[in-house]
């Protein structure tokens, strides 16, 4: 099999690529840098540095590579800073998008598995989240991938695209050798894990008065490896189903203080504190339902306990800061 990877010299997306190229797979990457670099691309995969504006690009490469499929990860991903740059996010994202459906109706190329988010369904009305729940983002981020996926909806039901969604919550953890590293790094977990080496005098909490027990959000943490899984999983079923959406996460809720206190047990470090105001945009829960995806495609992660997940970061983080 022949596949093209957008964003696939970021976290998740070079985390599949990996997994990709283990299974024999070939792999072309298709990235334009702008937050990460050549050094994170594994060995074995092609690489086009071009961005999902560049029409011509984006054509040339999907007419030379006839893949059997396409996993669009790349996209601006900062909830919080697409609250102050909305136009990023859309331009980026949604238009982004479009460019590459487009690409991909006049090349032929029609199975696409889609990097979503639990963040298109804002502040959910109850818990688990279910994929048919209320749609309602709480920020650009979000609804620029909600709008992503509406024109998925439609190039598949009026020009034949075959399409998985994977709206994943958060994403932790690291493969042998390769873990998440953004650039630059506004994540908790990598940002705790840089308190502990004492690369930062401390982890901020943003928010203690939501309406959560300890009164900070809670979110639902899935390994990248468990994740990786589930693209294999959904790029294969688009052989016998046309559509389909999937949450994808582990159905328990951490809220920030237990992540801390979760790293302070894995690194037995102590981790510096500072409480501080909400940032704009948070839901406070986001946990999700992926009872559809277990059944429909016998997906499980295997990693479904928070100190396991934070453990394989840490290993890998403290190798990644002593280079
Ligand atoms: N990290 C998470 O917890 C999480 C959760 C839900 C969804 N997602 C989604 O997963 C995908 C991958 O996220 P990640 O954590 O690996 O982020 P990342 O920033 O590590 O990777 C994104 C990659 O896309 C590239 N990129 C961005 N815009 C581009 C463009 N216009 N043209 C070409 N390349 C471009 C970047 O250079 C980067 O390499 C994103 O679509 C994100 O929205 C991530
Ligand atoms: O220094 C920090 C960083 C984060 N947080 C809090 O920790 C939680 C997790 O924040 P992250 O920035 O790690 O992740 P988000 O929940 O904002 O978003 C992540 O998961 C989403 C899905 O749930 C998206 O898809 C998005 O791309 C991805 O960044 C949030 O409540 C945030 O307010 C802090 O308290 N301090």
């Amino acid at each position: 099999m022949n596949y093209l990877v957008t964003g696939g010299a970021g976290y998740i997306g070079g985390t599949v690529t990996r997994l990709l190229l283990q299974r024999g797979y070939t792999v072309t990457v298709y990235d334009n840098l702008c937050h990460s670099n050549r050094t994170a691309l594994p060995d074995g995969a092609t690489f086009v540095q071009g961005d999902l504006a560049q029409r011509d690009l984006l054509i040339d490469t999907l007419s030379k590579g006839k893949f059997d499929g396409v996993f669009h990860f790349a996209a601006l991903i900062e909830a919080g800073e697409s609250m102050n740059r909305p136009d990023l996010y859309f331009r980026n994202n949604t238009v982004g998008t479009l460019s590459l459906l487009e690409c991909m109706q006049n090349t032929g190329a029609n199975h696409l598995v889609f990097s979503s988010t639990a963040a298109c369904y804002g502040e959910p009305k109850r818990t688990p989240i279910q994929e048919d729940d209320e749609l309602l983002p709480t920020n650009p981020y979000g609804e620029s991938k909600l709008l992503s996926e509406s024109m998925m909806k439609w190039f598949g039901s009026q020009m034949g695209l075959r399409y998985a969604i994977l709206r994943y919550f958060n994403v932790a953890g690291a493969v042998t050798g390769y873990g998440e590293a953004h650039e630059p790094e506004s994540h908790l977990i990598p940002l705790i894990l840089d308190a502990a080496l004492g690369l930062r005098d401390s982890i901020r909490i943003y928010g203690q008065d939501y309406p959560t027990p300890d009164g900070t959000c809670v979110r639902d943490y899935i390994h990248v490896q468990d994740l990786a899984d589930a693209h294999l999983l959904a790029m294969d079923s688009l052989n016998r189903q046309n559509r389909a959406i999937y949450n994808i996460g582990n159905g328990q809720g951490f809220s920030v203080r237990q992540v801390i206190e979760s790293a302070r047990r894995v690194t037995g470090r102590d981790i510096h504190v500072i409480e501080e105001a909400r940032r704009p945009g948070d839901p406070a829960v986001l946990v999700a339902s992926s009872d559809r995806i277990m059944r429909d495609l016998g997906w499980k992660p295997n990693f479904s306990d928070l100190d396991s997940i934070i453990a394989s970061a840490w290993e890998w983080h403290q190798k990644l800061r002593a280079k």
